[in-house]
Protein backbone atom coordinates (compact mmCIF):
# COMPACT_ATOMS: atom_id res chain seq x y z
CA UNK A 1 0.00 0.00 0.00
CA UNK A 2 1.37 3.38 -0.95
CA UNK A 3 1.96 6.19 2.00
CA UNK A 4 1.27 8.66 -0.57
CA UNK A 5 -2.29 10.15 -1.04
CA UNK A 6 -3.93 9.47 -4.22
CA UNK A 7 -3.42 12.28 -7.04
CA UNK A 8 -6.29 14.38 -7.27
CA UNK A 9 -8.25 13.40 -10.80
CA UNK A 10 -10.56 15.33 -12.92
CA UNK A 11 -12.66 14.03 -15.47
CA UNK A 12 -14.57 16.37 -18.18
CA UNK A 13 -18.30 15.99 -19.15
CA UNK A 14 -18.62 17.22 -22.78
CA UNK A 15 -21.77 18.86 -24.81
CA UNK A 16 -23.82 22.03 -24.81
CA UNK A 17 -23.03 22.77 -21.40
CA UNK A 18 -19.41 21.20 -20.02
CA UNK A 19 -18.58 20.75 -16.43
CA UNK A 20 -15.85 18.99 -15.13
CA UNK A 21 -15.59 16.25 -11.85
CA UNK A 22 -13.12 16.86 -9.75
CA UNK A 23 -11.79 13.84 -7.63
CA UNK A 24 -9.87 13.55 -4.77
CA UNK A 25 -8.66 14.30 -0.89
CA UNK A 26 -9.13 17.33 0.77
CA UNK A 27 -11.57 19.06 -1.83
CA UNK A 28 -13.42 21.11 0.53
CA UNK A 29 -10.47 22.50 2.19
CA UNK A 30 -10.61 26.40 2.20
CA UNK A 31 -6.93 26.58 3.29
CA UNK A 32 -6.14 25.25 -0.49
CA UNK A 33 -6.00 28.04 -2.51
CA UNK A 34 -6.66 25.64 -5.22
CA UNK A 35 -9.93 24.58 -4.05
CA UNK A 36 -11.25 28.36 -3.29
CA UNK A 37 -10.26 28.86 -7.25
CA UNK A 38 -12.30 25.70 -8.21
CA UNK A 39 -15.38 26.91 -6.73
CA UNK A 40 -14.97 30.29 -7.71
CA UNK A 41 -14.96 30.02 -11.25
CA UNK A 42 -18.36 28.59 -11.11
CA UNK A 43 -20.30 30.55 -8.62
CA UNK A 44 -22.22 33.51 -9.88
CA UNK A 45 -24.87 35.98 -8.02
CA UNK A 46 -25.14 37.02 -4.89
CA UNK A 47 -26.88 34.07 -3.27
CA UNK A 48 -26.52 30.00 -3.01
CA UNK A 49 -28.83 27.57 -0.98
CA UNK A 50 -26.88 24.86 0.86
CA UNK A 51 -28.66 21.68 0.63
CA UNK A 52 -27.47 18.85 2.85
CA UNK A 53 -29.91 16.41 5.23
CA UNK A 54 -29.50 15.85 9.08
CA UNK A 55 -26.80 13.09 8.79
CA UNK A 56 -24.55 14.91 6.62
CA UNK A 57 -24.91 18.70 7.73
CA UNK A 58 -23.42 18.00 11.13
CA UNK A 59 -20.36 16.10 9.33
CA UNK A 60 -19.65 18.26 6.85
CA UNK A 61 -21.72 21.46 6.25
CA UNK A 62 -18.92 23.86 8.22
CA UNK A 63 -16.25 22.96 5.69
CA UNK A 64 -18.45 23.23 2.66
CA UNK A 65 -20.02 26.72 4.12
CA UNK A 66 -15.88 27.75 4.94
CA UNK A 67 -15.53 27.12 1.12
CA UNK A 68 -18.11 28.73 -0.11
CA UNK A 69 -17.72 31.93 1.70
CA UNK A 70 -13.63 31.64 0.46
CA UNK A 71 -14.85 30.97 -3.16
CA UNK A 72 -17.13 34.77 -3.28
CA UNK A 73 -16.55 36.37 -0.12
CA UNK A 74 -19.62 38.14 -0.71
CA UNK A 75 -22.40 35.57 -0.62
CA UNK A 76 -26.06 35.53 0.84
CA UNK A 77 -25.36 31.58 1.84
CA UNK A 78 -28.22 29.93 3.74
CA UNK A 79 -28.55 25.72 4.42
CA UNK A 80 -31.49 23.77 4.37
CA UNK A 81 -31.39 20.37 6.03
CA UNK A 82 -33.45 17.35 5.23
CA UNK A 83 -34.40 14.03 7.05
CA UNK A 84 -32.30 11.94 6.21
CA UNK A 85 -33.32 8.96 3.36
CA UNK A 86 -34.66 7.48 0.19
CA UNK A 87 -38.51 7.98 2.04
CA UNK A 88 -37.51 11.70 1.97
CA UNK A 89 -37.14 12.32 -1.33
CA UNK A 90 -40.16 13.65 -2.15
CA UNK A 91 -42.56 16.19 -3.55
CA UNK A 92 -43.41 17.66 0.12
CA UNK A 93 -39.18 18.02 0.92
CA UNK A 94 -39.16 19.59 -2.97
CA UNK A 95 -41.29 21.99 -2.10
CA UNK A 96 -39.89 22.86 1.61
CA UNK A 97 -36.54 23.29 -0.84
CA UNK A 98 -38.54 25.79 -3.56
CA UNK A 99 -39.31 27.68 -0.32
CA UNK A 100 -36.06 27.76 1.50
CA UNK A 101 -35.31 29.36 -1.81
CA UNK A 102 -37.77 31.91 -1.59
CA UNK A 103 -36.87 32.90 1.34
CA UNK A 104 -33.23 33.08 0.64
CA UNK A 105 -34.76 35.82 -2.03
CA UNK A 106 -32.87 33.93 -4.63
CA UNK A 107 -32.21 35.62 -7.94
CA UNK A 108 -32.04 33.87 -11.49
CA UNK A 109 -28.19 33.71 -10.97
CA UNK A 110 -28.09 32.39 -7.65
CA UNK A 111 -26.78 28.51 -7.19
CA UNK A 112 -28.03 25.34 -5.27
CA UNK A 113 -25.00 23.36 -3.53
CA UNK A 114 -25.83 20.04 -3.23
CA UNK A 115 -23.94 18.55 -0.41
CA UNK A 116 -25.19 14.81 0.46
CA UNK A 117 -25.85 11.61 -1.24
CA UNK A 118 -28.23 11.17 -4.33
CA UNK A 119 -31.25 11.70 -2.08
CA UNK A 120 -29.82 15.29 -1.22
CA UNK A 121 -28.30 15.21 -4.72
CA UNK A 122 -31.44 14.41 -7.21
CA UNK A 123 -33.38 16.97 -4.91
CA UNK A 124 -31.79 20.04 -4.68
CA UNK A 125 -30.67 19.31 -8.48
CA UNK A 126 -34.28 19.54 -9.11
CA UNK A 127 -34.69 22.23 -7.23
CA UNK A 128 -32.54 24.12 -9.10
CA UNK A 129 -34.14 22.98 -12.73
CA UNK A 130 -37.18 24.30 -11.69
CA UNK A 131 -36.52 27.48 -10.09
CA UNK A 132 -37.15 30.12 -12.01
CA UNK A 133 -37.00 27.29 -14.42
CA UNK A 134 -33.42 26.60 -13.86
CA UNK A 135 -30.02 27.94 -12.19
CA UNK A 136 -26.63 26.39 -11.17
CA UNK A 137 -26.40 23.44 -9.03
CA UNK A 138 -23.05 22.71 -8.32
CA UNK A 139 -23.14 19.13 -6.53
CA UNK A 140 -20.69 18.32 -3.49
CA UNK A 141 -21.30 14.28 -3.32
CA UNK A 142 -20.24 12.35 -0.21
CA UNK A 143 -21.49 8.91 -0.46
CA UNK A 144 -19.24 6.85 -2.90
CA UNK A 145 -22.57 6.15 -5.12
CA UNK A 146 -23.12 10.07 -5.47
CA UNK A 147 -19.52 10.19 -6.41
CA UNK A 148 -19.72 7.53 -9.01
CA UNK A 149 -23.27 7.83 -10.46
CA UNK A 150 -25.90 10.21 -9.36
CA UNK A 151 -24.18 13.89 -8.92
CA UNK A 152 -23.24 13.16 -12.55
CA UNK A 153 -25.03 13.36 -15.54
CA UNK A 154 -27.91 15.57 -14.65
CA UNK A 155 -31.00 13.09 -14.07
CA UNK A 156 -32.68 15.28 -10.96
CA UNK A 157 -35.63 13.54 -9.71
CA UNK A 158 -38.01 13.02 -6.52
CA UNK A 159 -40.19 10.05 -5.93
CA UNK A 160 -43.83 9.14 -5.84
CA UNK A 161 -45.09 6.30 -3.59
CA UNK A 162 -46.03 5.18 -7.63
CA UNK A 163 -42.63 4.65 -8.35
CA UNK A 164 -38.87 6.20 -8.17
CA UNK A 165 -37.43 8.81 -9.91
CA UNK A 166 -41.31 9.80 -11.74
CA UNK A 167 -40.74 13.76 -11.32
CA UNK A 168 -38.04 15.29 -12.12
CA UNK A 169 -35.96 16.90 -15.08
CA UNK A 170 -32.55 16.82 -17.22
CA UNK A 171 -30.15 19.68 -15.59
CA UNK A 172 -26.70 19.15 -15.67
CA UNK A 173 -24.38 20.63 -12.62
CA UNK A 174 -21.87 23.30 -13.51
CA UNK A 175 -19.22 21.69 -11.81
CA UNK A 176 -19.34 18.11 -9.16
CA UNK A 177 -16.48 18.14 -6.62
CA UNK A 178 -15.81 15.20 -4.82
CA UNK A 179 -13.55 15.10 -1.74
CA UNK A 180 -12.43 11.48 -1.22
CA UNK A 181 -12.03 12.19 2.58
CA UNK A 182 -16.17 12.87 3.35
CA UNK A 183 -16.26 8.69 2.52
CA UNK A 184 -14.13 7.94 6.00
CA UNK A 185 -17.84 8.65 7.84
CA UNK A 186 -19.97 7.01 5.67
CA UNK A 187 -21.44 4.05 7.27
CA UNK A 188 -20.05 0.46 5.65
CA UNK A 189 -23.28 0.04 4.53
CA UNK A 190 -23.43 2.61 2.31
CA UNK A 191 -20.11 1.87 1.11
CA UNK A 192 -21.26 -1.23 -0.24
CA UNK A 193 -24.37 0.52 -1.76
CA UNK A 194 -22.11 2.77 -4.13
CA UNK A 195 -19.65 -0.51 -5.08
CA UNK A 196 -23.41 -2.09 -7.03
CA UNK A 197 -23.22 1.19 -9.12
CA UNK A 198 -19.67 0.85 -9.78
CA UNK A 199 -20.12 -2.92 -10.58
CA UNK A 200 -22.90 -1.65 -12.93
CA UNK A 201 -20.41 0.19 -15.16
CA UNK A 202 -18.57 -3.14 -15.43
CA UNK A 203 -21.43 -5.15 -16.38
CA UNK A 204 -22.68 -2.99 -19.08
CA UNK A 205 -19.26 -1.58 -20.87
CA UNK A 206 -16.12 -3.48 -19.52
CA UNK A 207 -15.90 -7.10 -18.48
CA UNK A 208 -11.92 -5.93 -17.35
CA UNK A 209 -13.17 -3.50 -15.12
CA UNK A 210 -15.04 -6.05 -13.52
CA UNK A 211 -11.93 -8.08 -13.16
CA UNK A 212 -10.19 -4.85 -11.93
CA UNK A 213 -12.90 -4.84 -8.97
CA UNK A 214 -12.88 -8.40 -8.07
CA UNK A 215 -8.84 -8.07 -7.68
CA UNK A 216 -9.38 -4.76 -5.70
CA UNK A 217 -12.49 -6.40 -3.84
CA UNK A 218 -10.75 -6.14 -0.04
CA UNK A 219 -8.91 -3.06 -0.61
CA UNK A 220 -12.16 -1.14 -1.82
CA UNK A 221 -14.04 -2.59 1.43
CA UNK A 222 -10.98 -1.70 3.19
CA UNK A 223 -11.39 2.35 1.95
CA UNK A 224 -8.03 2.48 0.58
CA UNK A 225 -7.84 5.44 -0.66
CA UNK A 226 -5.96 4.43 -4.13
CA UNK A 227 -8.36 1.61 -5.02
CA UNK A 228 -11.09 4.10 -3.95
CA UNK A 229 -10.00 7.28 -6.14
CA UNK A 230 -9.76 4.77 -9.37
CA UNK A 231 -12.61 3.36 -8.89
CA UNK A 232 -14.44 6.59 -8.88
CA UNK A 233 -12.58 8.16 -11.67
CA UNK A 234 -13.05 5.13 -13.53
CA UNK A 235 -17.00 4.95 -12.75
CA UNK A 236 -16.99 8.84 -13.39
CA UNK A 237 -15.08 8.53 -16.78
CA UNK A 238 -17.95 5.85 -18.50
CA UNK A 239 -20.80 8.06 -17.05
CA UNK A 240 -18.90 11.11 -18.88
CA UNK A 241 -18.78 9.46 -22.11
CA UNK A 242 -22.56 7.81 -22.28
CA UNK A 243 -23.94 11.12 -20.99
CA UNK A 244 -21.76 13.33 -23.26
CA UNK A 245 -23.37 11.42 -26.44
CA UNK A 246 -26.93 10.45 -25.06
CA UNK A 247 -27.75 13.38 -22.49
CA UNK A 248 -31.54 12.60 -22.36
CA UNK A 249 -31.42 9.35 -22.84
CA UNK A 250 -32.60 8.72 -26.41
CA UNK A 251 -30.45 5.08 -26.96
CA UNK A 252 -27.30 4.51 -25.32
CA UNK A 253 -27.57 6.10 -21.57
CA UNK A 254 -30.51 3.78 -21.10
CA UNK A 255 -28.06 1.36 -20.64
CA UNK A 256 -27.35 2.75 -17.48
CA UNK A 257 -30.35 1.37 -16.03
CA UNK A 258 -28.80 -2.17 -15.90
CA UNK A 259 -30.76 -3.91 -12.91
CA UNK A 260 -32.86 -0.82 -12.63
CA UNK A 261 -36.27 -1.94 -13.64
CA UNK A 262 -36.38 -4.64 -10.98
CA UNK A 263 -34.48 -2.41 -8.62
CA UNK A 264 -37.09 0.40 -8.53
CA UNK A 265 -40.11 -1.80 -8.70
CA UNK A 266 -38.14 -3.35 -5.45
CA UNK A 267 -37.62 0.25 -4.12
CA UNK A 268 -40.91 1.13 -4.39
CA UNK A 269 -42.35 -1.79 -3.61
CA UNK A 270 -40.85 -1.76 -0.26
CA UNK A 271 -41.76 1.77 0.46
CA UNK A 272 -38.66 3.39 0.08
CA UNK A 273 -35.45 3.32 2.65
CA UNK A 274 -35.69 5.10 5.67
CA UNK A 275 -34.97 5.33 9.09
CA UNK A 276 -35.92 2.25 11.00
CA UNK A 277 -36.98 0.55 7.89
CA UNK A 278 -35.89 -2.87 6.24
CA UNK A 279 -36.43 -1.54 2.81
CA UNK A 280 -33.48 -2.39 0.29
CA UNK A 281 -31.68 1.05 -0.33
CA UNK A 282 -30.24 1.88 -4.22
CA UNK A 283 -27.34 0.29 -4.49
CA UNK A 284 -28.65 -2.95 -2.79
CA UNK A 285 -31.93 -3.08 -4.88
CA UNK A 286 -29.64 -2.29 -8.14
CA UNK A 287 -27.08 -5.31 -7.22
CA UNK A 288 -30.20 -7.82 -6.83
CA UNK A 289 -31.92 -6.15 -9.82
CA UNK A 290 -28.53 -6.86 -12.19
CA UNK A 291 -28.63 -10.36 -11.17
CA UNK A 292 -32.28 -11.07 -12.35
CA UNK A 293 -31.78 -9.16 -15.22
CA UNK A 294 -28.95 -11.57 -15.95
CA UNK A 295 -31.13 -14.66 -15.09
CA UNK A 296 -33.82 -13.10 -17.54
CA UNK A 297 -31.01 -12.51 -20.50
CA UNK A 298 -30.53 -16.34 -19.48
CA UNK A 299 -33.88 -17.08 -19.70
CA UNK A 300 -34.37 -15.79 -23.15
CA UNK A 301 -31.23 -17.14 -24.48
CA UNK A 302 -29.32 -14.49 -24.82
CA UNK A 303 -26.39 -14.92 -22.16
CA UNK A 304 -25.01 -18.54 -20.67
CA UNK A 305 -25.81 -18.83 -16.80
CA UNK A 306 -22.34 -18.67 -15.77
CA UNK A 307 -22.17 -14.83 -16.56
CA UNK A 308 -24.93 -14.14 -14.29
CA UNK A 309 -23.35 -16.58 -11.85
CA UNK A 310 -20.02 -14.94 -12.01
CA UNK A 311 -21.54 -11.38 -11.48
CA UNK A 312 -23.43 -12.49 -8.35
CA UNK A 313 -20.46 -14.11 -6.81
CA UNK A 314 -18.58 -10.96 -7.16
CA UNK A 315 -21.58 -8.58 -5.78
CA UNK A 316 -21.72 -11.17 -2.71
CA UNK A 317 -17.88 -10.73 -2.18
CA UNK A 318 -18.82 -6.86 -1.96
CA UNK A 319 -21.14 -7.64 0.71
CA UNK A 320 -24.49 -6.69 -1.23
CA UNK A 321 -27.81 -8.80 -1.47
CA UNK A 322 -28.77 -10.56 -4.34
CA UNK A 323 -31.85 -12.54 -4.28
CA UNK A 324 -35.11 -10.96 -3.99
CA UNK A 325 -35.91 -9.78 -0.49
CA UNK A 326 -38.64 -12.33 1.40
CA UNK A 327 -42.31 -11.10 1.39
CA UNK A 328 -42.28 -9.00 -2.18
CA UNK A 329 -45.04 -10.73 -4.30
CA UNK A 330 -43.63 -10.97 -8.37
CA UNK A 331 -47.16 -9.69 -9.95
CA UNK A 332 -47.13 -6.59 -7.94
CA UNK A 333 -43.53 -5.77 -8.88
CA UNK A 334 -44.79 -6.64 -12.61
CA UNK A 335 -47.16 -3.87 -12.46
CA UNK A 336 -44.53 -1.27 -11.03
CA UNK A 337 -42.41 -2.20 -13.78
CA UNK A 338 -45.39 -0.77 -16.05
CA UNK A 339 -43.91 2.47 -14.77
CA UNK A 340 -40.94 2.12 -15.56
CA UNK A 341 -39.45 4.80 -17.26
CA UNK A 342 -38.22 2.66 -20.48
CA UNK A 343 -41.43 1.04 -20.77
CA UNK A 344 -43.55 2.27 -23.81
CA UNK A 345 -46.33 1.30 -25.29
CA UNK A 346 -45.68 -1.78 -26.69
CA UNK A 347 -44.47 -3.04 -23.28
CA UNK A 348 -41.50 -3.61 -20.73
CA UNK A 349 -37.72 -2.48 -21.97
CA UNK A 350 -35.05 -3.88 -20.04
CA UNK A 351 -31.31 -3.41 -19.99
CA UNK A 352 -29.99 -7.38 -21.01
CA UNK A 353 -26.66 -8.62 -21.68
CA UNK A 354 -24.90 -11.03 -23.78
CA UNK A 355 -22.01 -11.09 -21.60
CA UNK A 356 -20.41 -8.84 -19.26
CA UNK A 357 -19.42 -5.89 -20.66
CA UNK A 358 -22.05 -6.29 -23.46
CA UNK A 359 -25.55 -4.88 -22.53
CA UNK A 360 -28.42 -3.76 -24.69
CA UNK A 361 -32.08 -2.39 -24.31
CA UNK A 362 -34.90 -5.40 -24.92
CA UNK A 363 -38.26 -4.29 -26.04
CA UNK A 364 -41.19 -6.48 -25.95
CA UNK A 365 -39.90 -8.52 -23.01
CA UNK A 366 -42.89 -11.02 -22.28
CA UNK A 367 -44.55 -10.22 -17.98
CA UNK A 368 -44.35 -14.10 -17.88
CA UNK A 369 -40.83 -14.41 -18.33
CA UNK A 370 -40.28 -11.68 -15.93
CA UNK A 371 -42.60 -13.23 -13.68
CA UNK A 372 -40.30 -16.59 -14.14
CA UNK A 373 -37.66 -15.03 -12.99
CA UNK A 374 -38.73 -13.33 -9.82
CA UNK A 375 -40.36 -16.71 -8.69
CA UNK A 376 -36.96 -18.21 -8.91
CA UNK A 377 -35.82 -15.13 -6.91
CA UNK A 378 -32.28 -14.88 -7.58
N1 LIG B 1 -29.35 11.12 -10.68
C1 LIG B 1 -28.76 9.98 -10.97
O1 LIG B 1 -28.18 9.79 -12.04
C2 LIG B 1 -28.75 8.90 -9.93
C3 LIG B 1 -27.86 7.84 -10.06
C4 LIG B 1 -27.84 6.87 -9.05
C5 LIG B 1 -28.69 6.98 -7.95
N2 LIG B 1 -29.53 8.03 -7.88
C6 LIG B 1 -30.38 8.21 -6.68
O2 LIG B 1 -29.51 8.38 -5.57
C7 LIG B 1 -30.18 7.96 -4.39
C8 LIG B 1 -29.27 7.07 -3.58
O3 LIG B 1 -28.14 7.82 -3.21
P1 LIG B 1 -27.24 7.38 -1.97
O4 LIG B 1 -26.97 5.94 -2.04
O5 LIG B 1 -26.13 8.35 -1.92
O6 LIG B 1 -28.24 7.54 -0.74
P2 LIG B 1 -28.47 8.71 0.34
O7 LIG B 1 -28.39 10.02 -0.26
O8 LIG B 1 -29.74 8.33 1.03
O9 LIG B 1 -27.25 8.52 1.34
C9 LIG B 1 -27.13 7.32 2.06
C10 LIG B 1 -27.02 7.58 3.57
O10 LIG B 1 -25.71 8.00 3.86
C11 LIG B 1 -25.73 9.22 4.61
N3 LIG B 1 -24.50 9.91 4.25
C12 LIG B 1 -24.20 10.50 3.07
N4 LIG B 1 -22.91 10.89 3.05
C13 LIG B 1 -22.39 10.57 4.23
C14 LIG B 1 -21.10 10.71 4.80
N5 LIG B 1 -20.08 11.19 4.10
N6 LIG B 1 -20.93 10.32 6.07
C15 LIG B 1 -21.96 9.78 6.79
N7 LIG B 1 -23.18 9.58 6.29
C16 LIG B 1 -23.39 9.97 5.02
C17 LIG B 1 -27.01 9.86 4.22
O11 LIG B 1 -27.44 10.78 5.18
C18 LIG B 1 -27.93 8.66 4.11
O12 LIG B 1 -28.38 8.28 5.38
C19 LIG B 1 -31.45 7.28 -4.85
O13 LIG B 1 -32.54 8.14 -4.66
C20 LIG B 1 -31.22 7.04 -6.31
O14 LIG B 1 -32.42 6.97 -7.05
C21 LIG B 1 -29.57 8.98 -8.83
O1 LIG C 1 -27.75 8.38 -15.18
C1 LIG C 1 -28.51 7.52 -15.64
O2 LIG C 1 -28.95 7.58 -16.78
C2 LIG C 1 -28.90 6.36 -14.82
O3 LIG C 1 -29.78 5.61 -15.19
C3 LIG C 1 -28.16 6.16 -13.53
C4 LIG C 1 -28.93 5.32 -12.52
O4 LIG C 1 -27.96 4.70 -11.69
C5 LIG C 1 -29.83 6.14 -11.62
O5 LIG C 1 -30.33 5.33 -10.59
C6 LIG C 1 -30.93 6.93 -12.29
O6 LIG C 1 -31.50 7.83 -11.40
C7 LIG C 1 -32.04 6.05 -12.80
O7 LIG C 1 -32.75 6.80 -13.69
P1 LIG C 1 -34.28 6.58 -14.07
O8 LIG C 1 -34.41 7.35 -15.33
O9 LIG C 1 -34.49 5.12 -14.25
O10 LIG C 1 -35.07 7.12 -12.94
ZN1 LIG D 1 -28.90 3.82 -9.94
Amino acid sequence: MSLHPPAQRTVEVAGDAPYAISIGPGLLDAARADNVQRLAQVLRGRHALLVSDSHVAPLHAQRAIALLHAARPQLALSTWVMPAGEQEKTLARFGECLDALAALGATRDATVVALGGGVVGDLAGFAAACWMRGIDCVQLPTTLLAMVDSSVGGKTAVDLPQGKNLVGAFHPPRAVIADTSVLRTLPERELRAGLAEVVKYGAVFDAQFLAWLDAHADALLARDDHALTEAIARSCEFKADVVARDPYERGHRALLNFGHTFGHAIEAEQGYAGSGSDALNHGEAVAVGMVLAARLSTLLGLAPAEAGDRLQALLQRLGLPTGLPPGLDPGALVARMRLDKKADAHGLRFVLWDRAGSARVVAGVAEDAVRAVLEARA
